[in-house]
């Protein structure tokens, strides 16, 4: 089986075309201010503009209201959005806007796993943030992937937190998942990518 990667957090060309080169299937877009990874809908346009094709655009956000949403889609086209909040506002913003939603989700024990019933495209999977955290995700925690090798969704999954290119292939291999979220473990600082980082953490996910 070949794993999915996701490369979140994307906020400038080098990083965009990184991501690119190293061939990942999913770019990621924070539109979340207070993040150090955050970016602007008219930057994001640009940078999606540098290549045709290239990996799926996901636009990552925090309880937004549907306004907002919308605001961002006028300006950039994203192919999945990844959203912070209730089964509730991912079932409005699919209806609202026609495309998948994945949820992400912060898992402490099985009883935080989403219920098979939820209407979510997939889930992000990482775990729940410090009770130091200033955001929801992104906080370079790992998960429990004892805990998550019992995850078995009808929906894909990609599992997330504190993953690195030296831990990501143990990480799929032990949960099971069918693929891998990174932020913070492909920068060199908060918000700032490393290429090769990011070239080797694809490399390790295609390896498994
Ligand atoms: O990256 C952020 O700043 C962020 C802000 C708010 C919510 C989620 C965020 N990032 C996502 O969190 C996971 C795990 O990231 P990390 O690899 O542990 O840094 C990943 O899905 C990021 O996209």
């Amino acid at each position: 089986m070949s794993r999915l990667v996701k490369i979140c957090g994307i906020k400038d060309a080098a990083g965009f075309d990184a991501v690119v080169k190293a061939g990942a299937d999913y770019v990621g877009f924070v539109f979340f201010p207070p993040s150090p990874r955050y970016v602007t809908s008219v930057a994001a346009k640009l940078l999606s503009e540098r290549y045709a094709g290239g990996p799926k655009r996901v636009g990552l956000f925090v309880n937004p209201s549907l306004g907002e949403v919308d605001d961002i889609l006028r300006n950039v086209s994203l192919d999945v959005l990844q959203v912070h909040g209730a089964p509730d506002l991912v079932a409005a913003l699919r209806d609202r806007f026609g495309r998948p939603v994945w949820r992400q989700v912060g898992v402490e024990s099985v009883s935080d796993f989403p219920a098979p019933d939820e209407v979510a495209d997939g889930f992000i999977v990482e775990a729940k943030p410090p009770k130091s955290a200033t955001r929801p995700g992104g906080n370079a925690v790992r998960a429990n992937w004892d805990l998550l090798s019992r995850f078995r969704p009808a929906k894909p999954w990609l599992l997330a937190g504190g993953l690195k290119p030296g831990n990501v292939a143990d990480g799929l291999r032990q949960t099971g998942a069918p693929g891998a979220d990174v932020s913070s473990g492909v920068e060199r600082a908060p918000g700032e990518k490393d290429p090769d980082l990011i070239k080797a953490f694809v490399a390790a996910v295609r390896g498994v």
